[in-house]
């Protein structure tokens, strides 16, 4: 039975603010993965990127693929890059349901803070290409899309309406 909250999206849209708050309303233990990987490798995510962006793919995935298959009734907020990988998405259906946060580029860029996110270095401008390399990945790998565009309060309401009876009513 499918249990765990995943979530994605691009970096900003508010995966781990979201992520948190829905753990907490829905009782489930939270887990940031950009987090546990700088736990687990006792390393900064720059630092990994610093080696290649290859090598922070290699432990990205590994760290997904565990984890979904080793949790259950967890939110799991993902790295922006997840998508990247379908091993990555096909272990997280097997085990979750994956709900994109969709939050407009504009809205991202007014509320994030580029230097500690290392593929935002050179500036928003790679921020509106990597939305239009991803985007069709992010859809394509959804159960569930949200419009992150309000309120969190109404936010969090909709992700509720729209999570399986299963998860809510633990
Ligand atoms: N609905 C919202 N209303 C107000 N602020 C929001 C909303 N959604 C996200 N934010 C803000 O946007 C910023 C980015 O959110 P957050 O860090 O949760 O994104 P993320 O998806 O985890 O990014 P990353 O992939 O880089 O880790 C935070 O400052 C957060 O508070
Ligand atoms: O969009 C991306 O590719 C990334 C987003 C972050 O969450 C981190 O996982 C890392 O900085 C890569
Ligand atoms: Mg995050």
């Amino acid at each position: 039975m499918k249990s765990n909250i995943v979530l994605i999206g691009m970096t900003g849209s508010g995966k781990t603010t979201i992520g948190k708050q829905l753990s907490e309303r829905l009782s489930m233990p939270f887990i940031d993965i950009d987090h546990y990987i700088e736990q687990t490798e006792k390393q900064t995510i720059p630092e990994l990127f610093a080696v290649s962006e290859a090598h922070f793919r290699e432990i990205e995935a590994a760290a997904c693929q565990n984890l979904a298959a080793q949790q259950q009734r967890t939110v799991l907020s993902c790295g922006g890059g997840v998508v990247l990988n379908q091993l990555n998405i096909q272990a997280f259906r097997k085990t979750g349901w994956i709900i994109l946060l969709d939050r407009p580029i504009e809205q991202i860029v007014q509320d994030i803070q580029t230097e500690h996110r290392p593929l935002l270095k050179s500036g928003t401008e790679r921020l509106y290409q990597l939305y239009q390399e991803r985007k069709d990945l992010y859809t394509e790998a959804a159960d569930i899309i949200i419009s992150n565009t309000s309120s969190l309060e109404h936010v969090l309401n909709k992700i509720e309406k729209q999570l399986p009876a299963s998860i809510i009513s633990k």
